[in-house]
C-alpha cells in the first residue's frame, strides 16, 4: 500500500492515495498506521479518493447542491480519520496537506480547487510562496461550556467548525500546560467528544494556542482549532472580522474572519513516501 507522509505546522498525517476507491481500513488498521513506535506515526490519516468512486462523498456533494446551491465540480474526497481510527468531519491542517499532495501529484490546479469533506465542500488554493489557504466556512458559535485541564477549570466558547471545539481564553501563558490526559468536558454539550483549545492572547490579534484533539491527543497544531481560537479571541474583543495570528507548537497559522466565512492559511509539506506492507494491517 502506497503512502505519503506530510504535515501542516507539525500536525502530521499519513496520506493514502486510493484512486480506485478500494481501500477499506478498519479503525484498528488506522491506529496501527498512526502508532509512533510500531507504525508510520501520525495524528491522522487522509485517504485520497475520487468523489465519483465514493458513495459517501457523492451524497455530501448532492446535499451541497441541494441545500447550499453548490455548482462546482469537486473531484476529490478527503476521508479523514483520527489517530485512534475514529472518523472526524473536518481537519483544517489535513486539508492543507491533502491539497499539497494533490497539487504535487499533478491531480489539481494549485490556483484553486474544491475538496469534499464530511463538513461539506471546501475551496483550497496554494499561493506562489507555498502557503496553502482553506476556506473553512462560517464558524458557528453555540454558547459556552467548560473543561478541566490538569485540575484547572476553564470556561470557553463552543465553536462548531464542522467538528466540535471548545476554545478557552486564559490570561496565563500556556507553554507549560500539561495536556497529556484528555481534558474533562460536558458530554451533554459534546455528545461525540470535543477538541479543546487553551488560548492565551499575547498581542494585537495574536494568540498562543495549545490543543488536545478528540481521537488524537495533544497535537502540535490544529487548523479547525486555530479558527475556533481566533473566533474566541474576536468574541472577547467584541470583533467579528479581521486577521489573527495563531502561534502553535509547530509554527504559525493565520486566520481571517470575514462576515461570510473563515480562512485558514499556513504551510503544508510532504516529507516522505513509501510502501507499507498492508498485510500487517487488520
Ligand atoms: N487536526 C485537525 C482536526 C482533526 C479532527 C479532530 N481531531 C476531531 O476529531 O474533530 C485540524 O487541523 O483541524
Amino acid at each position: 500500500m502506497r503512502f505519503v507522509k506530510g504535515h501542516g505546522t507539525e500536525n502530521d498525517f499519513v496520506i493514502l492515495p486510493d484512486p480506485d476507491g478500494v481501500l477499506e481500513l478498519s479503525a484498528t488498521s488506522i491506529a496501527a498506521l498512526c502508532d509512533r513506535r510500531s507504525g508510520i506515526g501520525a495524528d491522522g490519516v487522509l485517504r485520497v479518493v475520487p468523489v465519483k468512486l465514493s458513495a459517501e462523498a457523492s451524497e455530501i456533494i448532492a446535499r451541497a447542491r441541494r441545500e447550499a446551491g453548490y455548482t462546482g465540480d469537486a473531484e476529490w474526497f478527503m476521508d479523514y480519520r483520527n489517530a485512534d481510527g475514529g472518523m472526524a468531519e473536518m481537519c483544517g491542517n489535513g486539508l492543507r496537506v491533502f491539497a499539497r499532495y494533490l497539487a504535487e501529484a499533478g491531480l489539481a490546479d494549485p490556483a484553486g480547487f474544491d475538496v469534499v469533506t464530511r463538513a461539506g465542500v471546501r475551496p483550497v488554493s496554494i499561493a506562489p510562496d507555498g502557503m496553502v489557504t482553506v476556506d473553512m466556512g462560517p464558524p458557528l458559535v453555540k454558547g459556552e461550556s467548560w473543561t478541566t485541564v490538569a485540575g484547572t477549570h476553564y470556561t470557553g466558547l463552543v465553536v462548531d467548525m464542522g467538528n466540535p471545539h471548545l476554545a478557552c481564553l486564559t490570561g496565563e501563558p500556556v507553554a507549560r500546560l500539561d495536556l497529556g490526559a484528555h481534558p474533562g468536558f460536558d458530554p451533554a454539550v459534546f455528545p461525540t467528544g470535543v477538541n479543546v483549545e487553551i488560548v492565551n492572547p499575547v498581542g494585537e490579534r495574536r494568540v498562543v494556542m495549545r490543543v488536545h484533539e478528540r481521537g488524537s491527543g495533544e497535537t502540535r497544531s490544529c487548523g479547525t482549532g486555530a479558527v475556533a481560537s481566533a473566533v474566541a479571541a474576536a468574541h472577547a474583543a467584541g470583533e467579528t472580522t479581521g486577521t489573527w495570528t495563531v502561534e502553535v507548537l509547530g509554527g504559525l497559522l493565520t486566520v481571517t474572519l470575514t462576515p461570510q466565512t473563515s480562512l485558514l492559511t499556513g504551510p503544508a509539506v510532504l516529507v516522505a513516501s513509501g510502501d507499507h506492507p498492508a498485510t500487517t494491517l487488520i
